[in-house]
């Protein structure tokens, strides 16, 4: 049975479980539940705080995990992301009072807060910069309004939370995080289990980002068209009892579907659909 880590909390945690329920596994109906067996799948997910899912992956204990990337680097655990999952994405930065600092190299003998003292260390390490790390569980925008530091390094998405704490971003990003799926380092990337979950998870992402588009189209301007639908692999193109005409099935970017769909109309196509994609394999 593969064992897989799933984030109880926080940003993670409910687009995790909605997407493997979109992937057609049992998820927990009440988040008191710690562990919960998917017995039709062979599969038993283990709900954990997501800053400690590297840890039982590389452990071996866990076969499979969905966690931050910011979160597996500060864990320095021994495991690799297998595959992006394109939610929870974020930026990692240093901030602190307008004229504090530009650069990390500014930063020399200051205190730095954070929740990642992982990476920040590292970050200062690999920067030449000798500066303390202070570590705090959250929140840590007050760190500086309350004199526990002078800088502060954070997840930043909007970039609401700096901006009502009265601080600035500065510096190049620290790095980009996203959810990921996690596993082991070295552990075999053949096992067959593991490759059914992250096809089912493919499936869920090929899913989300492409519509299915058809469109009857004259014959002259198939090439044209097809050129604006190339798909996947090649659109399907099949003749219609209409001579002159044929009609286009093709996979289209769900965020270019309308631009697309204006311009096949300007080539002439028409009955022009685009219908959701429910599940993939590819
Ligand atoms: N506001 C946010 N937008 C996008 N991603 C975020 C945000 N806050 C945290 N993350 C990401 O979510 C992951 C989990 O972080 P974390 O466990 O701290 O979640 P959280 O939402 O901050 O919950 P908590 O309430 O436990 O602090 C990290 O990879 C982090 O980059
Ligand atoms: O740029 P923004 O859109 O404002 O998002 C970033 C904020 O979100 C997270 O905080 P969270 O709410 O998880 O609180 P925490 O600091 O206690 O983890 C993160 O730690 C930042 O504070
Ligand atoms: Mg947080």
């Amino acid at each position: 049975m593969l064992r897989i880590a799933v984030p109880n909390k926080g940003s993670l945690s409910g687009p995790a479980t909605a997407m493997l329920h979109e992937a057609g596994y049992r998820q927990r109906k009440e988040s008191k539940e710690l562990v919960l067996v998917d017995s039709a799948n062979d599969v038993e997910f283990f709900y954990l705080r997501p800053r400690d899912i590297a840890i039982y992956v590389s452990s071996g204990k866990l076969d499979i995990g969905i966690t931050g990337r910011d979160l597996l680097l500060d864990s320095g655990a021994n495991a690799e992301e297998i595959l992006q999952l394109g939610f929870a994405r974020s930026t990692f930065r240093y901030a602190a009072r307008p004229g504090t600092a530009t650069q990390v190299a500014d930063l020399g003998g200051m205190t730095v807060a954070t929740s990642y003292e992982g990476v920040v260390a590292k970050h200062l390490a690999d920067s030449g910069v000798d500066a303390s790390v202070v570590h705090l569980d959250g929140a840590v925008e007050t760190a500086i309004q309350l004199g526990v530091a002078q800088v502060i390094a954070d997840v930043v998405e909007t970039g609401t939370s700096l901006r009502n704490a009265g601080l600035e971003a500065f510096g190049e990003p620290i790095m980009e995080s996203e959810a990921v799926v996690v596993r082991r380092t070295g552990a075999d990337p053949a096992e067959p289990k593991v490759q059914q979950f992250l096809r089912r998870l493919q499936g869920v992402l090929v899913a989300r980002r492409y519509v299915m588009m058809d469109y009857d189209i004259r014959v002259e301007q198939v090439e044209k068209a097809v050129a604006l639908t190339p798909g996947l692999e090649s659109p399907t193109v099949s003749p219609l009892h209409h001579e002159g005409w044929v009609a286009v099935r093709a996979m289209v970017p769900t965020a270019d579907a309308q631009q697309i769909m204006d311009q096949l109309y300007d080539l002439g196509a028409r009955a022009i659909l685009t219908t959701g994609i429910h599940a993939a394999r590819l």
